[in-house]
């Protein structure tokens, strides 16, 4: 997968070059690609926004400048690639969405400010490719760099060979639409606190249902809405009787 990121801050993207992501980028599993969106300003001021038609507060990217670094950061490869906006505004970015982009030859980020690209930017650019506006949370950013680390991250993953562990994409929190229960390691007391003592029982079946039942339980009391949306058939006899 090629990953381009067009934004008028490239230093804050430098985390994608560190710890597992930097080891997935150097051994060719991803690419990434940084650009300076103001590389595409004509002016001596590099102007990149402008005020916004009718009014209001901020300021808004402009069209021009954004047109021609798309045009560029696309045609600098063949693969086909889908043009994902950060927003506030946007549908909101899932462990379901980052499993549908992992399938993806190219994502290309467009990193906006908090009021936002041109509107025209979106539309014209859905009218070749697949574009996504997406939020990451119901928060209000500066900018979406944040955003796209985030997104970044969670697509990444789940590439073949960049997590060491892949069977844990597939046990994460949300892939069964529930959250993950709690965790425990050595040592088996800490501070007058032990591990449950299931956990150590060495049966695998009651550990599997312990499990569960800490997911189910976890979710109910956390993120309810979860639960209320899984498909019928998901919760077994046992699980309702939790
Ligand atoms: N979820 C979310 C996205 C954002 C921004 C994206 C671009 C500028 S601010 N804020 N919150």
């Amino acid at each position: 997968m090629r990953i381009d990121v067009v934004t008028i801050f490239p230093g804050y993207l430098a985390p994608l070059r560190e710890a597992l992501l930097g080891r997935a980028i150097e051994a060719g599993l991803v690419e990434v690609a940084v650009h300076d969106l103001r590389d595409w300003t004509h002016d001596v001021h590099q102007a990149v926004d402008d005020a916004p038609y009718g009014g209001g507060p901020g300021m808004v990217m402009k069209p021009q400048v954004w047109g021609e670094a798309l045009d560029a950061v696309l045609a600098a490869d063949e693969r086909p690639a889908r043009l994902v906006v950060p927003t506030p505004a946007g549908r909101p970015f899932r462990q379901s969405t980052a499993q549908a982009w992992a399938g993806e030859q190219r994502l290309v980020f467009a990193c906006g400010r908090y009021e936002g690209i041109d509107q025209r930017v979106v539309d014209e650019a859905a009218a070749r490719m697949p574009v996504d506006e997406v939020s990451i949370g119901d928060y209000v950013l500066v900018g979406g760099e944040v955003a796209v680390l985030v997104m970044v991250e969670a697509v990444a993953r789940l590439l073949p060979g960049v997590l060491g562990n892949p069977v844990s994409a597939e046990q994460d929190s949300f892939s069964d639409g529930l959250l993950e229960g709690p965790a425990y390691t050595r040592p088996l007391t800490w501070r007058g606190l032990s591990v449950p003592e299931v956990l150590r029982s060495g049966h695998h079946g009651a550990i599997a249902r312990w499990r569960r039942d800490r997911a189910l339980e976890r979710t109910a009391d956390r993120r309810p809405d979860l639960l209320a949306a899984l498909p019928a058939d998901a919760l077994d006899a046992a699980d309702r009787a939790f």
